[in-house]
């Protein structure tokens, strides 16, 4: 067992919001942090891999939210480390819209399509308004009204993109919500497109305060491989148990794990969380958002920047919607990207890879004939079934209210809550969970000085009782140690920052 020393501070997770939030920390003095990370990575939901010869994005793989009167935290970042991105451009996508021929569907008849996706999502969300918040809860549906493939495709990429998925706010250029991250940064999107992976921001970041070389973090306070399991809190500070066994104590918590993990039973509180917290928890939608690769031996589909995104129109909403090709972002690589999200994404997690690549290839059939050649390699991201994420990100029910932000955010004793979840204006994105991080170490900083100067003058009130008791008989000065016992949180003692005589506790 690992019964390492009290930290002042552990962090729990290493994704953008953990990392952000540490380096507040170090960046204000506390440098006796822990960050424990379940995973074998920093990063999270940031994460490349190697396919087909390039580096892919599995996770966030674009920086959302450019171009505006803000700069995108994130975007500055990006741009100092001289990140290799390319600007998106959704606009053409509707004029690349395939039915199940192969044939792609006249502008016309995409505008009209167009208009009436974006007229129902505009009487859905009057719909929505004029129902109660208890019926919405109650997951209440509303009659879904696009009936063709063409505007079930459209209503897909409006709903599941724009409003739920929040990213390529571009496509449609929507008017139906305004989404905070646009009106703050910018509507232009950039796609990363860097061998070092968009994570490599994660490492910069950690450079600053973790002792790096060559690319690696060396530094005992970051600890790989810990899956916590258990947080047992009181007053005096938390004890955070691990699978493998390993106990770490400290003065705070910051868990940054997703919502997804929350609504899970991956860490086990005592006590529980109160009821208005775990309610907050559940309130919260977890969505699903998956891009499954392929790579090919050579390219069968039409190239250039107007044709990047194609759409499959098919009579199953979401089935094989959206594609990428990836030859602005990686010229020769051959390879494509379709999109998933929420129930098609479970049902892909759930079969065998094969099954996925033969289902992709009949699109792939449909859309460019039956001589295109066959996808030699697939990589299908898991983000539902995996126990450190639980899906990708948060999506709050759009008729609700600040509360259940604002109940997901705040500290419950001495364990603060960050990550993308926490982030009132930016939750679902990689600047959501930065920002989160800063504003959750910036309210930790803020206790941390309350419980100093209440210690504080503690101590200076107990001090004419201190140096009286020395001349008190033994019975008096018993009274004064109860006390201090009963007055002061047990951690200071241990610590002996009150510098208390040993004599009398
Ligand atoms: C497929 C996909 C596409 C996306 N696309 C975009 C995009 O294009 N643009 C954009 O801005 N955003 C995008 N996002 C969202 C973005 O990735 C997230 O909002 C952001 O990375 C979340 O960061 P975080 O720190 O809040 O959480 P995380 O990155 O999830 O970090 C939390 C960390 O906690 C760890 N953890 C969990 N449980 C435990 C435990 N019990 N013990 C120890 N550690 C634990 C996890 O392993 C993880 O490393 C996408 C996400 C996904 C999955």
């Amino acid at each position: 067992m690992d019964s390492s020393s009290r930290s002042a501070v552990i962090i729990i997770g290493a994704g953008i919001s953990g990392i952000s939030a540490a380096k507040v920390l170090a960046d204000n003095g506390i440098a006796d942090l822990l960050i424990l990370e379940a995973s074998g990575r920093i990063g999270g939901r940031i994460r490349k891999e190697s396919f087909g010869g390039v580096s892919v994005e599995l996770g966030a793989g674009w920086i959302a939210g450019v171009g505006g009167k803000a700069s995108n935290p994130v975007w500055e970042i990006a741009s100092k480390f001289g990140l290799r991105t390319c600007f998106s451009d959704y606009s053409n996508a509707r004029y690349n819209i395939y039915d199940r021929s192969g044939k792609i569907f006249p502008s016309a008849i995409a505008a009209d399509s167009y208009k009436k996706a974006v007229d129902s999502a505009i009487q859905k969300l009057r719909d929505l308004e004029s129902n109660s918040v208890e019926d919405v809860a109650n997951g209440a549906e509303l009659p879904l009204t696009a009936k063709t493939p063409i505007e079930l495709a459209i209503d897909f990429i409006l709903h599941d993109f724009e409003m739920a998925g929040k990213f390529h706010n571009s496509f449609l250029s929507s008017p139906v919500e305004p989404i905070s991250t646009y009106v703050d940064f910018g509507e232009r999107e950039f796609l990363v497109a860097d061998e070092r992976g968009y994570e490599y921001l994660l490492y910069k970041m950690a450079e600053d305060f973790l002792l790096t070389s060559e690319g690696k973090i060396l530094d005992n306070r970051l600890k790989l491989n810990k899956v916590v399991s258990e947080l047992q809190h009181s007053r005096n500070g938390v004890t955070v148990k691990t699978e493998d066994g390993c106990v770490y104590e400290a003065n705070y918590v910051i868990l940054s794990a997703s919502v997804g993990v929350l609504q899970s039973d991956l860490i086990c509180f005592r006590p529980p969380l109160p009821r208005w917290k775990t309610d907050a928890i559940e309130k919260c939608d977890v969505m699903v958002y998956t891009k499954i690769f392929l790579k090919f031996p050579y390219k069968f589909w039409p190239c250039g920047t107007d044709k990047e995104f194609f759409i499959y129109a098919h009579e199953r909403r979401g089935y094989y919607t959206f594609w990428q090709h990836m030859e602005n972002a990686y010229p020769g690589s051959n390879i494509l990207v379709v999109t998933l999200t929420n129930g098609e994404s479970k049902r892909v997690e759930a079969q065998s890879d094969e099954e996925t690549l033969k289902e992709a290839m009949g699109v792939l059939r449909d859309m460019f004939g039956p001589d295109i050649p066959t996808a030699t390699d697939i990589l299908v991201p898991r983000w539902w079934n995996n126990r450190f994420q639980r899906g990708s990100y948060s999506n709050y029910p759009i008729i609700s209210n600040n509360q259940v932000v604002n109940d997901i955010k705040a500290p419950v004793g001495r364990i603060f809550f960050t990550g993308e979840h926490t982030s009132e204006r930016f939750n679902g994105y990689v600047h959501g969970g930065y920002l989160a991080g800063i504003d959750t170490s910036k309210a930790l900083l803020e206790e941390i000085r309350k419980d100093e100067r209440e210690n504080e003058s503690k101590s200076f009130l107990l001090e004419p009782l201190i140096a009286l008791s020395g001349s008190l008989t033994l019975a008096q000065s018993d009274a004064v140690s109860g006390l201090q016992k009963c007055e002061v949180p047990t951690q200071l003692y241990l610590s002996g920052k009150l510098g208390i005589p040993e004599a009398i506790l």
